[in-house]
């Protein structure tokens, strides 16, 4: 009875109940449309495969099933299989373990494809590929990398490298309804305008490059001081479009190459010191394309 473990169809009472809310919920009409399309798919496409995948798994589970049917009428002192085991039992439990890493194996495959989909979700390797194909990125390209730029931009918001600007006024100055006198240290801490729910939405603080897709001004409500990654006036960022190329040529190429995901091992922890960076790198994994 091990191998069903505790799962709806062998639960009692409470638990049973919680168990049946939540299939009942999964099984819903609502939730079971959702699955239609990937449900065509794995029809159309992994069905063989899935077959043989699954093979094995119904071997064993046969095995399993004529190991308990000769066992269920034997008496066995309780306890006493952890002392002492048939050999039915070391079977049984040689079984139940392959079965096990039978559908870890599955899962980690369906995991690692799902990823390598999810990874190009927004159509930037088919939009590099489009204008680029396996060539060198060119400058007409580049400024034609539409959703690579939407990427960046949304990166840029929630994780400024410089997260605040200092200005000195030269001579007193109105700011709105407040006046400023002058040679006063004034400190703009440009990453705070990046989270604020009436500019950004209730979701500010999501990765959404898709709220770029209309451009800068919409995506701010007209607000363009809300997104000052490279700052703003006679002082904005001399490197601007240099770092904006430079990212732009280096995902490009990486793209045209790679697929990758992201190491289990990474830790996300932004860290400000001087400029905001992964406090402990950011470990990709690269699969050749
Ligand atoms: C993602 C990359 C970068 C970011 C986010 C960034 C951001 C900034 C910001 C916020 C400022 C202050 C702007 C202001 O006060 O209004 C600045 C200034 C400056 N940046 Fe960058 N920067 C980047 C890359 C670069 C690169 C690659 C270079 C050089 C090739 C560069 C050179 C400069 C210089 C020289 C200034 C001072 C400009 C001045 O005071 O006139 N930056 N940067």
């Amino acid at each position: 009875m091990k191998i069903l473990g505790n799962g709806l169809g062998l639960a009692e009472g409470e638990h049973w109940a919680k168990l049946r809310k939540v299939a009942n919920h999964a099984f819903h009409g609502e939730s079971l449309k959702n699955m239609i399309p990937d449900m065509v798919a794995s029809v159309e496409t992994d069905a063989a495969k899935q077959l043989l995948e699954g093979k094995n798994i119904f071997d064993m589970l046969n095995k399993l099933c004529s190991l308990l049917f000769k066992n269920s009428y034997k008496i066995r002192l309780p306890g006493i299989s952890k002392l002492f085991k048939t050999s039915d039992e070391i079977e049984g439990d040689k079984v139940e373990k392959e079965i096990r890493n039978n559908i870890l194996e599955i899962v980690q495959k369906r995991e690692k494809k799902a990823v390598t989909e999810k990874e190009d979700s927004f159509g930037t390797r088919k939009e590099v590929l489009q204008l680029f194909g396996k060539q060198n990125p060119n400058p007409d390209g580049i400024a034609k990398l539409k959703t690579m730029n939407m990427i960046i931009n949304e990166a840029l918001r929630l994780y400024p490298p410089v997260i605040q600007l200092s200005r000195k006024t030269g001579r007193e100055v109105r700011l709105g309804k407040l006046v400023v006198p002058a040679n006063v240290q004034l400190v703009i801490p440009t990453v705070a305008f990046t989270m604020i729910p009436q500019i950004w939405g209730q979701d500010a603080q999501l990765f959404k490059p898709e709220r770029f897709s209309e451009g800068l001004a919409k995506a701010t409500k007209d607000n363009m001081a809300a997104f000052l990654p490279f700052g703003m006036g006679p002082r904005i960022c001399v490197g601007f479009n240099f770092a904006t190329t430079k990212a732009k040529i280096a995902l490009s190429m990486i793209l045209q190459r790679h697929s990758f995901t992201l190491s289990p091992g990474y830790v996300h922890s932004p860290l400000h010191f001087l400029t905001v960076r992964p406090q402990h790198g950011v470990q990709v994994i690269l699969h050749s394309l």
